[in-house]
């Protein structure tokens, strides 16, 4: 890939998981900076240890060499909390944008069942007509918002979440106006869909309004797992359901000449929450820094 296009960061995931903070509560703040840096990483997203005070947090970052490339934000705009969303949305822009990231990645997530006990491929919400028509308004707005700052909006498409499939990113993308982007994520695109074929169609599809890539690997046997008994998405992932990219069952070398070919202009952000105790992160960090070197050249 062109080096001058493409900067890599590591998610924070692997060390602290936001979903169940439980899950490496044991590493601090500046040893998750630390390590990210010396696995030879540019970037990085929020993590819950993370100083939420930009006069802190950035000279922290700035002395070893990272920046803050992006935050999760969820919204409720399905389920009618407009207001509050944009509220707080208001807020998360200014804390990036004070931060120097151009991107605000954001997840729909009214009904998600992503934090719960219920079965992940069973029991996804599907959106009403009008929860879609909620949904695609409230994006609209957040672009404009995150414009009058110079920044871009993109939405995490998730499992468990009424944004997961091909069909529903499709139905999305359709609605919203073409300044809402979309957080490529390998690892829930391949788990939603099933296949490396199916997980590359919707890179292709949306190569010109992706503006943000996260990179995850998958293990088959452990979505099988899921699948059968009818796990939740926390309980496949604290089975291993992802890890970094290289160590799973998805193949990279396409995703990453597609993003080429396309001039892609961007992060990508290798994010593979599992459990710290059983995949050490600084190794697996080091781990994803190496084939990204040598699979896509940068
Ligand atoms: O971007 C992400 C953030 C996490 O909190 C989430 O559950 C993970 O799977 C993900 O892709
Ligand atoms: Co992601």
């Amino acid at each position: 890939m062109n080096k001058d296009n493409v900067r890599l960061a590591i998610a924070p995931i692997g060390w602290t998981n936001d979903d169940m903070p439980e899950l490496g509560k044991e590493n601090t703040f500046q040893q998750i900076v630390s390590e990210m840096a010396l696995a030879g990483f540019s970037g990085s997203e929020v993590g819950n240890k993370y100083p939420r005070d930009p006069a802190v947090l950035k000279p922290m970052l700035e002395i070893r060499g990272l920046q803050i490339v992006n935050a999760w934000f969820s919204t409720f705009f399905a389920s009618g909390d407009k207001a509050k969303t944009i509220d707080e949305f208001i807020n998360h822009r200014d804390f990036l944008h004070a931060m120097g990231a151009k991107v605000i990645g954001c997840s729909e997530q009214s009904r998600s069942i992503q934090g719960t006990d219920k079965a992940v491929l069973d029991d996804k919400p599907f959106f009403s007509d009008e929860e879609w028509r909620l949904t695609a308004e409230g994006y609209n707005q957040l672009a404009a918002l995150a414009g009058e700052k110079g920044m871009q909006v993109c939405l995490h498409h998730h499992m468990g979440t009424g944004i997961q499939t091909t069909e529903e990113i499709d139905r999305f993308m359709a609605m919203t106006n073409d300044d809402v982007y979309l957080l490529y994520d390998t690892g829930h695109a391949y788990y939603s869909e099933g296949s490396q074929q199916k997980m590359l169609a919707i890179l292709t599809r949306y190569l010109p309004r992706i503006n943000h890539v996260h990179l995850k690997d998958v293990r088959n046997p452990v979505i099988e797992q899921v699948r059968l008994e009818h796990l939740s998405f926390l309980e496949g992932v604290k089975r291993g359901t992802f890890t970094v990219p290289g160590d799973g069952d998805i193949d990279f070398k396409p995703v990453f000449a597609a993003l080429d070919n396309a001039n892609y202009q961007g992060w990508m952000v290798v994010e593979a929450e599992q459990d710290p105790a059983l995949a050490n992160p600084f190794e697996y960090a080091v781990k994803a820094r190496r084939y990204l070197r040598e699979t896509a050249g940068i």
